[in-house]
């Protein structure tokens, strides 16, 4: 069996990545697995510890650090999140396309370890739109928007070192051209020949 892709979604806070990942998740054909990734964050409201996230003490985040568990780590406006490499691992043996959504610095660790995987940065339309968007979505309190939308600029000026760029204007346009570069890695053979990357 074709061993699955391993695909990096980033963007700022409030960029709809999320949004876009429910879109494509819907479609099967995609085999997507969605990687859950540990945080020391607190929980927000409807969010379901395993599905959203692993939520973890400092103390266990660290431990899962030390074992060499995480694939990649960064810490994130006061928090920490990493993504568990095992799961990665079976799901991609299983033929499952894994999708890592994380920021950019965890990007970065996962390309150098991982040179095939198939990142893509998601854009806002401008930066006022994703103030409103993430406003809009409630689910921070102001202190915490404003050191999201200030980190954002700094993140939006790393996207050149994606291999694709994606502007969310409309988030089933974003999630088809999405699929489309999904797609095109499902159907080559040079992606995945020998990619170790992230084994135990
Ligand atoms: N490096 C890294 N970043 C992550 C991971 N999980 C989530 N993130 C990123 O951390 C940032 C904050 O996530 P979160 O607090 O859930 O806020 P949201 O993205 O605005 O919903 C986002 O850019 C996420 O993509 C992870 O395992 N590793
Ligand atoms: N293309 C879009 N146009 C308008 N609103 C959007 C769009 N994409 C997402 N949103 C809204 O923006 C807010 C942030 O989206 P979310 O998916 O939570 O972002 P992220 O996961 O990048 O932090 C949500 O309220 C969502 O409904």
């Amino acid at each position: 069996m074709k061993r699955g892709l391993l695909l990096v979604l980033s963007g700022p806070s409030g960029v709809g990545k999320g949004t876009v990942r429910k879109y494509l998740e819907a479609d099967p054909s995609l085999k997507l697995a969605y990687s859950t990734s540990m945080t020391t964050r607190k929980p927000r409201a409807g969010e379901v510890d395993g599905t959203d996230y692993f939520f973890v003490t400092p103390e266990e985040f660290e431990k899962a650090q030390e074992n060499g568990e995480l694939l990649e780590s960064a810490e994130f406006v006061g928090n920490r999140y990493g993504t568990p490499m095992k799961e990665v691992n079976r799901l991609r043996d299983e033929g499952k396309n894994v999708l890592l959504e994380i920021e950019v610095q965890g990007a970065m660790q996962v390309q150098e370890k991982c040179p095939d995987a198939l990142s893509i940065f998601i854009i806002p339309p401008s930066m006022e739109e994703l103030e409103r968007r993430i406003r809009g979505r409630k689910s921070e309190p102001e202190e915490i928007i404003q050191q999201r939308l200030a980190k954002a600029a700094g993140e939006i000026k790393t996207m050149n070192r994606y291999k694709y760029i994606v502007c969310n204007e409309d988030p089933k346009l974003a999630a088809d051209l999405i699929a489309a570069i999904i797609r095109r890695g499902m159907e080559s053979d040079s992606l995945n020949a020998g990619d170790e990357c992230g084994t135990v």
